[in-house]
């Protein structure tokens, strides 16, 4: 069955478009010279390529053997470009991986990772379907691929989640995504790990055609030995080199073996002698690779017994045979591409390249088109999540309308009245006309019941007692002739005794560990003296306020006259909400899609770094705007925060926030190999926001050090703009809301160009 790859668009280059360019150059697969690859810094530093050479030749299959750790998943990723060796050169289809004219990463290639790379809670369709459209495939093409490969590779029904199936049939799924867009070169790493045999051998039979009857090239790493018969040619590897490389009928017969298991048993037992000369004569370099260096694979030379050493000699004489004879397996690098390496000229030149190449700038629309419709998917798929993420910043802003600010309430003060008579059972009476009698008991009855619960007690001792036990907030005690001593008191004037003014005090013991009760206390204790005064003042016809101090709060030019405290801290917490979200999901998606390896099957598909981030933007907006409407709605409708300003000013500024903590996110994603550490990392950025940006205290109220951290907070302008908005009603003509506004346009680029370097930065570093 011939199939075509059909492709839409007519401005990106069809497949074929692209692959002919190419058609100058002789035909060959893949080249490797000289390959290392060193992993860690310093002490750490360890080789896992050692001057690699390999030759893959079009249109045939290369089955890369060797044991686990040997360093063959290093080399398939330099081959695609997710890697950079340290020294080497490496020619994929006739170019450097990455260079423009590659097309690798792009569809020329089939990358089927050793990790699973799929997203669980895709479809196999729409898994499918989204690699189509980041290769710019047909709808109809990728459909009829998907039947194609159900049959061939037993796949389960095409709308079963990818999450719900047995690994082996993921790991099928995953072969399918490798295949189903046809590409030229097929880079499988372990595609048989979890099939069993029957489905193995029709892969395999599979593979063949794609070679014989369509000429593709393919590389691939296995366990399995025995099956790597069906390659044209075998690499065996060990230890970061590459112990030998031929057909798999030419090494039987060279070695004189029947099984390709015992062929690389014999070398590699041959290259641990060998090594252990060599140890002995040079200090061997720290070696990161693992694998067949287990002590069933290391013998003794004693071990290698007289039968092994005849093999040996008529492999060598196998071998000499056939380099009189056949002509040589590999090709040159001048060979295949001159234009490309004439530094090279045949000969074994190791240089570290060091082009990095510049890709087309501007994102593609089937791929970004491609990425925010996966994005949209693995959104809406969860519709839970989905609500939860919608709301959360709401829920936070009703939690803080609720539990901030609130007035104390109920608070549990003892009172000691000195003033009241024991023989009439210490009733406390008082009158409400103009009588200078039982003062404390008519002060009393001003005293705000819902903050305040009076409990009486018989002596200042005992209440004071309570007040250590925790019982009660303070003390309020009445010596025994307030009423008659306050009355001398006012009458004397600024003639009063020290003695008149001690017994006409009310005296007040708080527990002042908590600052806010003993605030609310403090305020109630004197409020209600206060409206005691009036009350006797107009009871004896006087001027009510005439007894008052002497200062008066006139209306307040913005705000009100008693400013609540949720009022200051509410256009905090609604910034605040938004960003942390956008922080904490923006780092959980990128990491867990790069951990989960789709990160780098996309960039091996073609998608660019940028079209990560253009359609991780488009998402974003749309959940802030989400979250952003639901924030307001609480804050304005549902808690009447004081609004005076332009809501559309406000959004603007609540959506830039958003974008400025998703640009954090993609900052923390970019530095962070761990989840763990990216979380930590997130933690504490968001506690160093929530202290130093002024969202919980006024920036005033800080030392003067701390001030300067303030302003370089990504979150303090813009919220001191959002206040001026709530608050104030000030409008985009004033630098304290244009500035907030500019201040986070500065950071949201600032962060995302950092995180567009940080990653190019650690992907040619790892
Ligand atoms: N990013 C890294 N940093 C440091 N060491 C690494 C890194 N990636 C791989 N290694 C080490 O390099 C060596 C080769 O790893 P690689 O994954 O290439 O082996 P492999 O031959 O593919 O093994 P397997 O067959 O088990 O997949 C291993 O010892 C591994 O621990």
């Amino acid at each position: 069955m011939t199939r075509h790859v059909d492709f839409v668009s007519p401005q990106e280059p069809s497949q074929e478009e692209a692959f002919s360019k190419t058609s100058d150059f002789p035909p060959q697969g893949v080249l490797i010279r000289n390959a290392s690859k060193i992993y860690g810094v310093g002490k750490k530093r360890c080789a896992v390529l050692n001057g690699i050479d390999m030759s893959v030749k079009k249109g045939t299959i290369y089955g890369l053997l060797g044991a686990s750790g040997c360093g063959k998943t290093t080399l398939l990723s330099c081959l695609v470009g997710r890697r950079r060796l340290d020294s080497g050169e490496i020619l994929v289809l006739g170019h450097e991986p990455g260079s423009p004219e590659s097309g690798i990463p792009g569809p020329r290639v089939g990358y089927m990772p050793q990790e699973l790379a799929l997203f669980g809670h895709f479809s196999i369709n729409e898994t499918l379907h989204y690699f189509g459209r980041i290769y710019n495939l047909k709808t109809d093409f990728v459909t009829s691929q998907l039947e194609f490969l159900s049959k061939l590779l037993d796949l389960p029904p095409s709308h079963r989640y990818v999450g719900t199936l047995s690994g082996g049939q993921q790991r099928r799924v995953s072969f399918a995504v490798a295949l189903f867009h046809e590409p030229e070169l097929l880079i499988l790493d372990e595609p048989t790990v979890g099939v069993d045999p029957l489905l193995r051998h029709s892969i395999w039979n599979h593979l063949v055609r794609q070679s014989v009857d369509h000429g593709r090239t393919v590389i691939v790493t296995t366990h399995y030995i025995e099956e790597a018969r069906q390659a044209n040619t075998i690499g065996l590897m060990r230890s970061g080199r590459l112990l030998a490389e031929d057909s798999p009928e030419n090494l039987l017969r060279d070695y004189n073996l029947s099984s390709l298991e015992d062929v690389f048993l014999k070398l590699c037992m041959a290259d641990c002698v060998n090594e252990d000369k060599a140890a002995n004569r040079i200090p061997a370099q720290q070696q990161c690779t693992g694998g067949i260096d287990n002590v069933a694979f290391h013998p003794s030379s004693s071990e290698l017994n007289i039968s092994e050493k005849k093999n040996s000699q008529q492999m060598e004489l196998n071998l000499l045979q056939r380099k009189t004879h056949e002509p040589p397996l590999s090709l040159s690098l001048a060979d295949v591409s001159q234009t490309s390496f004439t530094n090279f000229n045949g000969t074994r030149v190791s240089k570290r390249s060091n082009r990095i190449y510049s890709k087309s700038v501007l994102p593609s629309a089937n791929r970004l088109s491609a990425l925010v419709r996966k994005n949209g998917l693995q959104m809406f798929r969860n519709i839970g999540m989905l609500l939860f993420i919608f709301l959360i910043p709401a829920i936070q802003v009703i939690l803080s309308c609720l539990s901030l600010g609130g007035d104390p309430s109920f608070l549990r003060l003892a009172i000691v009245n000195d003033e009241l008579d024991p023989s009439q059972d210490r009733i406390c009476n008082y009158t409400t006309t103009c009588t200078y009698s039982m003062f404390s008991c008519r002060y009393l009855r001003f005293i705000d019941n819902t903050t305040v619960i009076q409990v009486p007690f018989q002596s200042v001792l005992e209440a004071l007692d309570a007040v250590k036990r925790g019982k009660v907030w303070g003390v309020v005690h009445f010596p025994k002739n307030f009423t008659d001593e306050l009355v001398v008191r006012r009458a004397d004037g600024k003639f009063a005794d020290k003695e008149t003014i001690l017994a006409s005090r009310i005296a007040i013991t708080l527990d002042s560990s908590n600052q806010q009760i003993s605030l609310s206390l403090k305020q109630s204790l004197i409020e209600a003296f206060e409206d005691f005064s009036k009350d006797i003042l107009a009871a004896c016809s006087y001027e009510p306020t005439a007894l008052g101090i002497p200062v008066t709060f006139l209306d307040s030019i913005y705000g009100k006259s008693e400013p609540s405290f949720v009022e200051f801290v509410a256009p905090g917490i609604l910034l605040s909400a938004i960003y942390f979200i956008a922080v904490s999901l923006t780092t959980a998606v990128f990491l867990s899609e790069r951990k989960a390896g789709l990160f780098d099957r996309s960039i091996v598909a073609g998608v660019q770094m940028s079209e990560f981030m253009i359609a991780h933007v488009v998402n974003q907006l749309v959940v802030l705007i989400g979250q952003t409407v639901f924030v307001y709605i609480f804050a304005l409708l549902v808690f009447k925060i004081s609004f005076h300003g332009s809501l559309a000013l406000a959004v603007l500024i609540t959506l830039l926030q958003g974008l400025c903590g998703m640009s954090l996110g993609l900052m923390i994603a970019s530095l962070c190999d761990e989840l763990t550490s990216a979380i930590q990392l997130c933690l504490g950025s968001v506690y160093i926001n929530l202290f130093a940006s002024g969202i919980l205290w006024p920036t005033e109220g800080m030392s003067v050090y701390l001030r300067y951290i303030c302003y370089a907070m990504p979150q303090t302008y813009a919220l001191e703009s959002l206040r001026n908005i709530f608050g104030r009603g000030w409008g985009i003509e004033r630098p304290e809301v244009y500035g907030g506004i500019l201040i986070s346009f500065g950071w949201i680029f600032s962060l995302l160009g950092l995180s567009l370097v940080i990653g190019r930065i650690r992907k040619y570093a790892r």
